[in-house]
């Protein structure tokens, strides 16, 4: 049996923070896994090398459930998204061992191929409408089948999704958190011309999606899904905060258009009650923060019950491994929906080299045995830890809102 022989955490800042866990065995083979929880990185690298390494070493690396069990189990502690990103981290360092050992990609060992690409959707953000949709039309004359819009508010100094960057957003950043206003009359009013003109200007071929960011009460959420009914979205994500998983009830109740939610989830947990009562359309939990490829196939088995399909998260503040990670999981689930592609800059791709590739509105993790991503390590050692947070948001009279 390959007995975990050493692990170690890889803290690089290739323009943005990036936590790596590599895991070596007793026979000279190593697997990657992502840790990176943006603005809170370096808990997860104490908790792994703190609380988790000094448990793994002399394991078995191929009892990946029994892993996954003891990191769980045995932590006491249960859930949470430190916890969660720490045993993620573990749980996709030893697919991509089992993938090395096997010779095989991983989706291979997840049961195969059950498409011929995972479909992605770019996003399309810019200060105006118009600035938007010519950034959407570069993403579908590069051959992409979905795109996500944001625009700038009327009125709002900054809006989530806004970036200045054409094709890289990076909301992290400062030494404290930024400050950002928010209102949601200005944006309820908005949001329904950016869908208007985006349906004239790109048509109807294109998956258009949005992103509300947990900003509307599920009435406020409700009124818009309907307001946006005409223009037949993708989906509409994050309408609402789900912590409370009955609030979806209202929104549903209101409208047809599609529902995502999710992406910081970090157990089938925090969505076993909008599966089961099929309140959303789409789970967005992720490999990095729910807990691995093992948790996400457990949310993924649950949710195909319900009719329910992936969308996962797939920011930059994902690193390629997770992206990786992704797309095995993506290609081979029955229940696949979409697949989130934030592209990375060209120092994080230098620093991860990966064997993924777009094709035609499609990707594909590649057939590199398992997960195809490498960490060129003498480059990372070049880029600093550097803290960053994500901004923090205020209605106009200063009451705290969600970001
Ligand atoms: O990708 C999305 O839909 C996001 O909302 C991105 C988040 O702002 C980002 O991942 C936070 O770390």
């Amino acid at each position: 049996m390959p007995k975990i022989r050493a692990a170690r955490v890889i803290v690089t800042c290739p323009g943005r923070n990036f936590v790596t866990l590599k895991i070596e065995t007793d026979e000279g083979v190593y697997g990657l896994g992502d840790a990176t929880l943006n603005g809170r990185e370096l808990a997860v690298a104490s908790y792994l090398t703190d609380h988790v390494i000094p448990c793994l070493i002399g394991r078995d690396a191929h009892q990946i459930e029994d892993i996954w069990q003891y990191l769980y189990k045995g932590a006491y502690w249960r859930r949470g998204p430190v916890t969660m990103s720490a045993v993620a981290a573990v749980d996709t360092a030893l697919w991509d061992i089992k993938g090395k050992i096997a010779g095989l990609p991983v989706y291979q060992l997840l049961g195969g191929a059950s498409r011929e690409g995972c479909m992605v959707y770019g996003h399309a953000n810019g200060t105006d409408i118009e600035e938007t949709l010519d950034r959407a039309q570069e993403y579908v004359d590069q051959g992409y089948k979905a795109v996500r819009l944001q625009s700038g508010v009327p009125g709002l100094a900054a809006t989530y999704g806004v970036s200045g960057e054409r094709f890289y957003y990076e909301p992290a950043k400062g030494s404290v958190p930024d400050e950002t206003l928010w209102s949601t009359s200005k944006y309820l009013r908005h949001a329904p011309k950016l869908f208007e003109r985006g349906r004239e200007v790109l048509g109807w071929d294109v998956h258009l999606l949005h992103d509300v960011h947990h900003r509307l009460t599920p009435i406020e959420a409700g009124r818009l899904g309907k307001d946006l009914e005409p223009y037949r979205l993708f989906w509409l994500e994050d309408a609402t905060p789900a912590e409370n998983q009955a609030g979806f009830r209202l929104i549903r109740q209101h409208t047809t258009t599609p529902l995502a939610v999710g992406e910081v989830f970090n157990s089938v947990w925090d969505a076993k009650q909008l599966i089961e009562e099929q309140l959303i359309d789409y789970i967005r939990a992720t490999v990095v923060h729910a807990g691995g490829i093992t948790h996400l196939r457990r949310i993924a088995s649950l949710a195909d019950l319900y009719q329910v399909r992936t969308g996962c998260h797939g920011a930059t503040d994902l690193s390629p491994v997770s992206m990786a990670a992704a797309l095995h999981f993506g290609l081979s689930v029955p229940n696949f929906g979409i697949q989130e592609y934030m592209r990375h800059t060209p120092e994080t791709d230098a620093v991860f080299p990966h064997a993924y590739r777009f094709e035609r509105g499609l990707m594909h993790p590649g057939e590199a045995p398992g997960l195809g991503v490498e960490l060129d390590e003498a480059l990372a050692g070049t880029y600093a830890y550097k803290r960053a947070f994500l901004p923090v948001n205020r209605l106009e009279d200063g009451t705290m809102w969600s970001w």
